[in-house]
């Protein structure tokens, strides 16, 4: 690759669809070019619902409605990636496949529609991420949608983990038969190709992080290189972790989908690609990575036996995907440093990774695999706890298993100090039991219930327990709102003084406080948000300075007690009864309150 010619995982950031919550748009493209497949002209109707998560490319939800039924059928959209979309070959190649694996009686994929050109993609000129390639040529997919949860929103069991790896390897099997020209091609996070993460390593944020990934492509060229005309080949899924695992009703496996990263290579690595996101999945992040895996392969092993000689880089393989998630996350990082999700996502990654390299003996990790596929084996006998990992969430899981038995222990997560003494006040005598977790979630952007809800989000998945986070901004009216959810940057740069002379020149000085609490009961359930404001005007510090910007928050609201007085020279009893807090967190109150009577 020329130093100047940009590398297709570089060129798929700027081109990745930037579409977001404009679904008129996406309206319009399914309109003019599906209009047979959605019947448009005999009645039928749509409505995009959401958009999903996607790493490069963007999803969307959409429901059909037909006058024939009152039933309503879901589908995919899937606006490919620039660099994908500029290589028809790609796109004809996954629906190619899913057509195939679709015919085999046990397995079930998202399978596309046809657009009304009679092919089953269309190409529109869409905005991307980069402003300088805007808009760009994206294909657009219309998929059949399988009804279930990603395994991602489950709580993941070996058992579970098991039939997944049994389903993948019925995929495989049938994909044995499966060729295509296009699955001949370079892709990244191809684990064969190990080597070219080299380029990336310089963006990883620590030395020793550098070096660990760096121990893994050496171990890959001294150890699996020389093996590789031994190793199977054939075209894989590539990318089987939980969020392309669909699980349906009895917690039965219902589906694969994405087949976006699909190639030919060596067969072992799809198994091994699975066996490290296993590592990640909510079972794995326990404590029981090891387990996870080796659970995984079990059920792999059982229907797809493996060689000896592709028993043999298990290891090293499984660590080139965690090093290969963990470094192409960090060069994502370097392309959009305000992102803190990116890193914080990372993390469990980049542990596993630290654990399974170099606190696991290779010998130990060879017979526990072994053992693993001793088809004889027991799966109780896998679930041994990982060795020696110091594990963050340990305090936290404790109060997880009796937020299990307990349903109602809450976990309240946020850094703030302050808030957490005020959050425990006001929720004394509540139905549910409040517990706290110090976890310092990223200062999203956009409009604060969007932020209360996303932080929510990022919570619960990595806590898997029920969560309560807020978001607090701080609203001046001559500002339109702003700072708002910015207040934290705000006060960080500029100081009491600096707000308030963000505010001269203007005639009203008067604001709002804004506290969006949001509460989710586990994994795969829906968030609550509950708004409270309180009004009041900005003024010189007056008070304590020990709280944020309580100082220059002068309260309108309430008698004598607080009216007139700056949120900081209030008694925090009074405080608890006008801030913008109490309000939210009262909503709350009554919401579990009705919820549990
Ligand atoms: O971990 P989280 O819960 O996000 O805690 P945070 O301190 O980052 O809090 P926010 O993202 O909600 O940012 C709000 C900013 O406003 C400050 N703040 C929040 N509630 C406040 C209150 O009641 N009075 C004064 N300042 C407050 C807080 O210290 C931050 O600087
Ligand atoms: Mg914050």
């Amino acid at each position: 690759m020329s130093s100047d010619a940009p590398s297709d995982e570089v060129r798929r950031k700027w081109l990745k669809p930037a579409i977001g919550e404009n679904f008129s748009l996406l309206n319009d493209v399914l309109a003019s070019s599906f209009s047979t497949a959605l019947e448009l002209s005999s009645g039928g109707t749509f409505n995009i619902l959401k958009q999903l998560d996607s790493y490069d490319d963007e999803n969307f939800l959409l429901e059909h409605k037909t006058t024939m039924s009152a039933k309503t059928t879901k589908y995919l959209v899937k606006v490919h990636n620039g660099v994908e979309s500029e290589d028809a070959k790609i796109i004809d190649y996954q629906n190619t496949i899913m057509t195939h694996l679709n015919s085999h009686p046990s397995i079930n994929t998202t399978v596309p529609l046809i657009s009304d050109d009679g092919a089953p993609f269309t190409s529109h000129k869409l905005p991307v991420a980069s402003p300088k390639h805007s808009p760009a040529p994206l294909t657009v997919r219309l998929l059949t949608y399988i009804e279930g949860t990603p395994m991602a929103y489950k709580q993941v069991t070996p058992a579970l983990l098991f039939s997944a790896g049994e389903y993948l390897a019925n995929v495989d099997s049938s994909l044995d038969s499966f060729s295509h020209p296009a699955s001949e091609r370079f892709h990244a996070w191809d684990q064969k190709n190990t080597s070219s993460l080299r380029e990336f390593v310089k963006y990883i944020q620590t030395p020793e992080r550098q070096q660990l990934v760096g121990s893994v492509i050496d171990a890959f060229e001294e150890s699996v290189l020389p093996d590789a005309s031994s190793l199977r080949q054939g075209v894989l899924q590539s990318d089987f972790n939980d969020a392309n695992i669909i699980i349906g009703a009895s917690d039965k496996i219902a589906g694969v989908i994405d087949f976006g990263d699909s190639v030919k290579s060596w067969r072992v690595l799809d198994c091994t690609v699975a066996m490290a996101y296993a590592m990640l999945s909510s079972y794995g992040k326990t404590g029981h990575s090891l387990a996870a895996s080796a659970a995984f392969l079990a059920g792999f092993n059982s229907k797809y036996p493996l060689t000896p000689n592709e028993k043999k880089h298990l290891r090293t393989l499984v660590c080139c995907r965690l090093a290969c998630s963990a470094t192409l996350g960090a060069y994502s990082y370097s392309q959009d440093p305000a992102n803190k999700y990116l890193l914080l996502h990372a993390e469990p990654c980049w542990r596993t990774l630290e654990m399974v390299w170099n606190q696991v003996d290779s010998d130990y990790l060879t017979s526990f695999y072994e053992l693993a596929m001793d088809s004889k084996t027991d799966l109780c006998l896998l679930s041994v706890p990982d060795p020696t990992v110091p594990d963050h969430f340990q305090k936290l899981r404790s109060s997880t298993k009796r937020a299990f038995s307990d349903t109602k222990t809450i976990t309240f997560v946020t850094g703030n100090k302050k808030k957490l003494e005020e959050v425990q006040k006001i929720m004394d005598n509540t139905t549910a039991t409040i517990t706290n977790y110090k976890l310092d979630l990223p200062e999203l952007q956009g409009d604060p219930l969007y932020v209360s809800e996303e932080k929510c989000k990022l919570a619960v998945a990595e806590l898997g327990t029920a969560v309560i986070t807020e978001d607090t901004s701080l609203c001046f009216n001559a500002l339109n709102g702003m700072p708002g959810p910015y207040i934290k940057w705000f006060l960080d740069k500029c100081g009491h003084d600096g707000l308030n002379k963000m505010l001269d020149g203007f005639p009203d000085r008067t604001a709002y406080a804004q506290t969006v609490v949001a509460y989710c009961s586990g994994p795969g359930s829906p968030v609550h948000l509950f708004d409270g404001r309180t009004k009041g005007k900005i003024v010189p510090p007056r008070g304590p300075l020990d709280f944020g910007w309580d100082p220059v928050f002068e309260c309108s609201e309430g008698g004598p007690s607080s009216a007139g007085l700056t949120y900081a020279e209030m008694d925090k009893s009074v405080k608890n009864t006008v801030s913008h807090r109490a309000k939210a967190f009262q909503q709350l109150k009554n919401f579990l309150e009705k919820e549990s009577s």
